[in-house]
């Protein structure tokens, strides 16, 4: 058996932030791993109308669940959720919960924050650093704890291009921060926070960084561990492959490239896209649980869980597959080649596509072009243009596609609602989709380099069941597959959308491709007749053009009567 699953065994673990993306998929795994843990108490706020006890039951009955109930049947009992608002003093939890808590508990996995790049510096603070350290004096009161293990993000230090596994100190003080938060008004916070994040590219990341140095300020006697993700993506094997439930990271890009809004973006094509899926960090997350408990380290360990370091994959395309485009090669265009360029203008005048353009990057895995090729075998309903991604590191280039592939369309499809009486709405969506999408420029622009030594140590300490039950080597990740898996889990869990609507999916794909070829064939001609009527030059180009096929279709014609 192995010795993680159990270690949790009759074990009662608090988990913060078990309503979110990665603390749903924790819940699972231990469960699923750990059927005899005593209980897991999970701090959960109402939410959209709905009570503590219906949120927990909308998260039971889900697909993700479906393994667990038959090997813990009596899960129900064994969840139990708390009252608690994360933003308001001991997190508003009752007295008799807080004893409970306080007496109880063995293992606490604190999730819980503010994943948005756009909060306000006051919101961000008080859930990723006040709320820490809230939790870590809760913390010091629990006289069975074991271990504490705090999530942050690999991103913390992302100011930094080499980050190894230890806690960087902030410019400020986190204890400062808080303190003159409480006093000063939000206008002037609002004034000062550029200043105080410096070269942090947002909130989100500036306050996990004084996350993790409230961590190291208030660990006291704890055993504490910190864990620090890359972009966490869909499941890859646990408890089944492509799970995902919100729109955060890449999965928002995914639905707005499948569904034909984004088609072009500011991107390095070579940067590494550090996807590490969920299960996998699930995976360490107990097996660090495991660690600290067992070994009590004598100082806070940060693990990083990232891909790029040991499976490289970018933002750009999949090299070496054989999943392409009808025309030779996946509808996915970059600058960084002249053939790339050529067949961005030859696409963009006839949406004649070049094939085999571009040069093959070997060892590197491409995400952008297998998601697109992942596209033509696995549509979106009701796209509203073709899938299709143009990249460029060229702010110009990139304004430029905003305004012709973006702005445009949007324009003229308002223009259409209009005029058949409905309301228009596209030009505000895509003005919020290029919001959301210049928010993460920063990290497709970008790579890091995330030193491992920790993670590695840990891996060679398990045993071999415990590495096949716990398994957080991003080496056996195939790309391809799960790049693949990811599209339909997009499709599947979060559009809700069903398999059995592809055919349909793809024929609505083949008109809209006719009707972009005619609307571009359209386009050229009629430039090409304004240009001719005023330019002698053009006039010649043309008469060469006509004579030189004319030429050649007699000397072919010759060319067959001799051979006959
Ligand atoms: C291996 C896979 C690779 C995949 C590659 C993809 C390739 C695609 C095809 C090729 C195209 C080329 C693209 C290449 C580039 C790919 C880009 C991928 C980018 C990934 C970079 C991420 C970097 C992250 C680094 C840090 C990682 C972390 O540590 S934290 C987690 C990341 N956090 C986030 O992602 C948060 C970002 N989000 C926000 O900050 C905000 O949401 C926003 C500012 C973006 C939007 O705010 P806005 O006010 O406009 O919207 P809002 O009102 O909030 O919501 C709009 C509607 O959406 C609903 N909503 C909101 N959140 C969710 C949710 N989580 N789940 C479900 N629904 C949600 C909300 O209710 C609103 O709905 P309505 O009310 O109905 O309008
Ligand atoms: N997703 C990613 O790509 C990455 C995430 N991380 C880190 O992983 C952790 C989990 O992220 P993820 O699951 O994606 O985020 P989610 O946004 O999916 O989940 C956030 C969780 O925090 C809870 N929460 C937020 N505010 C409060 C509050 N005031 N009181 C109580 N609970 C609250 C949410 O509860 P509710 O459901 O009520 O809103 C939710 O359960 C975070 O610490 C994040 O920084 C690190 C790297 C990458």
């Amino acid at each position: 058996m192995s010795t993680i699953a159990a270690f949790y065994g009759g074990k009662s673990i608090l988990i913060t932030g078990a309503t979110g993306f990665l603390g749903k998929v924790l819940m699972e795994k231990l469960f699923r791993t750990s059927p005899d843990l005593k209980v897991i108490y999970i701090l959960v706020r109402p939410k959209a109308g709905q009570t503590l006890q219906q949120r927990v039951f909308q998260i039971l009955d889900s697909k993700l669940f479906e393994k667990v109930k038959e090997v813990c049947p009596n899960v129900h009992e064994k969840i139990r959720a708390i009252y608690a608002d994360l933003n308001q003093n001991d997190f508003a939890i009752s007295k008799e919960d807080m004893q409970e808590l306080l007496s109880c508990t063995n293992i606490i996995f604190h999730c819980a924050a503010t994943v948005r790049f756009d909060d306000t510096l006051r919101h961000a603070v008080q859930l990723n650093v006040t709320a820490t350290r809230q939790l870590l004096l809760m913390a010091s009161q629990m006289p069975k704890l074991e271990a504490f293990i705090h999530i942050s993000t690999a991103y913390s230090n992302c100011n930094l291009k080499h980050i190894d596994e230890v806690i960087y100190p902030c410019p400020v003080e986190p204890k400062k921060i808080i303190d003159s938060l409480e006093w000063l008004d939000d206008a002037i916070i609002d004034e000062i926070t550029p200043k105080l994040i410096r070269d942090w590219p947002n909130i989100y990341t500036y306050t996990k960084a004084l996350g993790e140095m409230v961590v190291q300020q208030e660990s006291r006697n704890l055993n504490i561990a910190i864990i620090r993700p890359s972009i966490v993506g869909a499941t890859w094997q646990e408890p089944f492959p492509g799970w995902v439930d919100n729109i955060n990271g890449p999965n928002g890009i995914i639905i707005a490239t499948g569904k034909g809004f984004l088609r072009a973006i500011k991107a390095t094509p070579m940067a590494v896209a550090d996807v590490i899926p969920v299960d996998t960090v699930v995976n360490l997350m107990l097996a660090v649980g495991w660690y600290t408990a067992v070994h009590r380290p004598k100082s806070t360990l940060v693990y990083h869980i990232t891909s790029g370091n040991m499976n490289p994959c970018n933002w750009h395309k999949m090299g070496n597959t054989t999943s392409t485009h009808s025309s030779g090669k996946p509808w996915c265009h970059t600058e960084s080649s002249i053939a790339g360029q050529l067949d961005t203008v030859a696409h963009f005048i006839i949406g004649f596509e070049l094939k085999n353009a571009f040069p093959r990057m070997e060892n590197t895995w491409h995400a952008g072009v297998q998601v697109l090729a992942t596209f033509e075998k696995i549509p979106f309903e009701r796209p509203f243009r073709r899938p299709n991604a143009n990249f460029t590191s060229n702010s110009f280039t990139s304004q430029y596609w905003n305004a012709v592939s973006h702005r445009a369309p949007a324009i003229i499809y308002d223009c259409y609602l209009r005029l058949t009486g409905r309301k228009p709405r596209m030009t505000k969506l895509m003005n919020r989709l290029l919001r959301t999408v210049s928010m993460l420029e920063y990290f497709i622009n970008r790579s890091w380099e995330w030193s491992t030594y920790n993670t590695e140590m840990l891996m060679s300490e398990l045993s071999p069941e415990d590495q096949r039950v716990f398994n957080f080597d991003v080496r056996q990740l195939n790309w391809l597959e799960y790049i693949e898996n990811y599209v339909l889990g997009v499709k599947k869990y979060l559009l809700k959308e069903d398999m059995a609507g592809i055919p349909k999916a793809k024929q609505r794909l083949k008109r809209l491709r006719n009707i972009h070829y005619l609307f571009n064939t359209a386009l050229f001609l009629i430039a090409w007749r304004l240009l001719i009527a005023r330019s002698q030059m053009a006039r010649n180009v043309w008469f060469f053009i006509v004579s030189f096929c004319y030429k050649f279709l007699s000397y072919f014609r010759a060319s067959s009567t001799l051979k006959v």
